[in-house]
């Protein structure tokens, strides 16, 4: 449940978005990503998300349908625009994001008395993000849903998300923790993510996103950190460092990076994502698991595109066994 958009992603590596001359078009945002993600890995996947009454909109239907996605809890808002994305690409570590996501962007207007609350409270895994509690009415709705599934038994994924761009900065939150409607920044992030967090049983994010959530960034003491709040498993992904997994049992992993050639680090964490739930899914022990995602995620550093570049499971299972993506 959360974003989409289009990725309108530069056929030109090492420009800037000054230079670049040609594009190409993806289906792009985070959750629908990890949702394509774990679809090419053979899973049965929706997501519940908006978007625009447009042509973006309409391929965007078609993407999913394309890649196997159920976009039947996919619908339009009359109004506003389906988002874009531009990224740069600089390999191998810096490829910034351009969000076009005005005047509002309709995935943050999903409205709780809209959600099937049925559906959410059966999926064997549910997976939201932080960017659907920036604003309302996705904040409620998000809160709705994550309450729907807390005594489900079911895995129930807070995938951290930090975009903070998304949130309005200058205002502190209120000596009570509400925070006044539109007011942002790192601080109201850390209140909604710590009550999202209290219904999750898995918390994901990559090192600013922990950061931003726990106040701590050292890998072990973040994994902690997520753990206190309430989660089975807390995984800190660090891009070109691996992962660091641990649960509330004491059991931990830490898996070092597969090495590759970056092409673009965006969707890496996307990819991770899928293949997490896909690990969830099979039962696999924990260190299977992150070696598994962190082997997903390099394939997708290799990769110019997020969604269209998520890998099939022959591709993985070469990049686990060989150790290089
Ligand atoms: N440059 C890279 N080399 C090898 N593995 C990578 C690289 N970038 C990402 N990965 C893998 O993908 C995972 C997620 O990437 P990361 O960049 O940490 O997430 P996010 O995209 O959410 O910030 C990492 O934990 C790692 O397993
Ligand atoms: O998340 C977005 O809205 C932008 C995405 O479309 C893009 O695919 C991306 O940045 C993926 O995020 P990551 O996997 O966390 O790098």
């Amino acid at each position: 449940m959360g974003r989409i958009g289009v990725d309108v992603y530069p056929l030109q590596s090492g420009v800037s978005l000054a230079e670049v001359e040609t594009f190409g078009k993806f289906l792009g945002g985070s959750p629908a990503n990890v949702a394509v993600a774990a679809a090419r890995l053979g899973r049965r996947t929706a997501v519940i998300t908006r978007t625009g009454e447009d042509p973006f909109g309409e391929y965007l239907h078609r993407a999913l349908r394309e890649f196997g996605v159920d976009d039947r809890w996919v619908t339009p808002v009359a109004g506003l625009p389906t988002p874009v994305t531009f990224c740069e690409i600089f390999p191998p570590d810096d490829f910034p994001l351009y969000f076009y996501r005005q005047p509002k962007a309709p995935d943050l207007v999903i409205h709780a008395d809209e959600l099937d609350l049925d559906a959410i409270r059966t999926a064997r895994i549910f997976w939201t993000t932080g960017t659907g509690l920036s604003e309302e009415p996705s904040r409620s709705a998000t809160f709705t849903a994550l309450e729907a599934r807390a005594k489900s038994g079911l895995a129930t994924v807070f995938d951290l998300d930090w975009r903070p761009m998304f949130w309005k900065d200058g205002v502190t939150v209120a000596g009570d923790g509400s925070v006044p409607e539109g007011a942002g920044g790192p601080a109201a992030a850390r209140a909604f993510y710590e009550r999202a967090l209290a219904h999750a049983t898995v918390a994901v994010g990559n090192l600013d996103e922990c950061e931003v959530a726990t106040g701590e960034r050292e890998p072990g003491a973040a994994a902690r950190a997520l753990l206190a709040t309430g989660v089975e498993l807390a995984v800190v992904k660090q891009g070109p460092k691996g992962v660091l997994a641990m649960t509330r049992d004491g059991a931990s992993a830490e898996v070092p990076p597969v090495p590759v050639d970056v092409v673009n680090g965006l969707g890496a964490g996307d990819a991770f994502g899928g293949a997490l739930c896909h690990g969830l899914l099979c039962g696999w022990e924990l260190e299977r698991t992150m070696r598994y995602a962190n082997a997903a995620g390099a394939l997708v550093a290799s990769r110019l595109a997020c969604s269209s570049a998520m890998p099939y499971p022959g591709e993985v299972d070469t990049v686990v066994r060989e150790g290089r993506a």
